[in-house]
C-alpha cells in the first residue's frame, strides 16, 4: 500500500509551491483543485447540477461554467457555499480515491494529496499523514490580493471562508512555516521528509 500524505492549507498559504517541491523529487502529488475543476466540466453530472442549483446565469456564452461569478457568489453565502460543496465535493473524494487506487496498483510508496479542505471536510481518513503549510493572516490576505488582483474585501471573503490556519496547526502532524523565504520553506520540507523516513538525510 501506497503511504498517503496530505497537504493542506489555506488560499494561497504556499500548498502549490510545497507540491512542486515535491514534484521536483519525483512524488507523484494529487490536486483538490485540479479534479474540481474536471468535476465540473461541461457532460459532467456535477455541471448538470450546478445549473440546476444556480441557474443558467452562472455559465459563459462558450457553456463553460463562469468561475469567477460562481466565486463571486459562494465566497459570500455560507448556504450557497454548502450548496456547491455538497454538489462538486462527492465527486472529487471519488476521483481522488481512484487515483489512489492507481497508485497502489503501480506500487506507488508515496502519494501526496494537495486538498485545501481537508481539516473542514473531515477527509483525514483518507491519508496517513497531514502536512499544513501555514502563513500568518496577514502575509495570506497579501499573497492573495496580489495573485488573484483581489481587493482586501474579496480576499477576506475567501480566507474567512476555511478554518483558520492557526487552528490547522494544532492538528496537523507537520508543519511549513511559508512567512519566510521559498529557500525557508523548502529547507523545512527537506527536514520533514527526513524525519518521516520518506528523504535520505544528504551529508
Ligand atoms: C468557487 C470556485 C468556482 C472558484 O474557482 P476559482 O478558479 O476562482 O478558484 P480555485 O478553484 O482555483 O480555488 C482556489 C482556492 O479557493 C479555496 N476554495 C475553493 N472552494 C472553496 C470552498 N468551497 N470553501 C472554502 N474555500 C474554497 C481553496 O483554498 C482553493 O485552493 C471553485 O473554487 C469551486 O468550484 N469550489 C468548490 C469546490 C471546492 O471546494 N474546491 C476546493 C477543493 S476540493
Ligand atoms: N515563501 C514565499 N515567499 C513569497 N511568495 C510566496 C511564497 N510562497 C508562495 N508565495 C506566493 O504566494 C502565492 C500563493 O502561493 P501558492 O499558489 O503556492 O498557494 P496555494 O496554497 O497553492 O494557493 P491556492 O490553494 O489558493 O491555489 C503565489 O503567488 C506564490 O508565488
Amino acid at each position: 500500500m501506497s503511504l498517503v500524505i496530505g497537504l493542506t492549507g489555506g488560499i494561497a498559504s504556499g500548498k502549490s509551491t510545497v507540491s512542486t517541491m515535491l514534484k521536483e523529487l519525483d512524488i507523484s502529488v494529487i490536486d483538490a483543485d485540479v479534479e474540481a475543476r474536471l468535476a465540473v466540466q461541461k457532460g459532467e453530472p456535477a455541471y448538470a447540477k450546478i445549473i440546476e442549483v444556480f441557474s443558467h446565469g452562472i455559465l459563459l456564452p462558450n457553456e463553460e461554467i463562469d468561475r469567477q461569478k460562481l466565486g463571486s457568489i459562494i465566497f459570500h453565502n455560507a448556504e450557497k457555499r454548502k450548496l456547491l460543496n455538497e454538489i462538486v465535493h462527492p465527486e472529487v473524494r471519488k476521483r481522488m480515491t481512484r487515483q489512489i487506487e492507481e497508485a497502489n496498483q503501480n506500487q506507488e510508496e508515496l502519494v501526496v494529496l494537495d486538498i485545501p479542505l481537508l481539516f473542514e471536510s473531515k477527509l483525514t481518513y483518507m491519508v496517513d499523514k497531514t502536512l499544513l503549510v501555514y502563513v500568518d493572516r496577514s502575509v495570506q490576505l497579501q499573497r492573495l490580493m496580489e495573485r488573484n488582483n483581489l481587493s482586501a474585501l474579496e480576499a477576506e471573503a475567501r480566507v474567512n471562508s476555511q478554518m483558520p490556519l492557526s487552528e490547522k496547526v494544532s492538528i496537523a502532524d507537520a508543519v511549513i512555516n511559508n512567512n519566510g523565504s521559498i529557500k525557508e520553506t523548502k529547507k523545512q520540507l527537506n527536514d520533514i521528509l527526513i524525519q518521516w523516513g520518506i528523504k535520505k538525510n544528504k551529508r
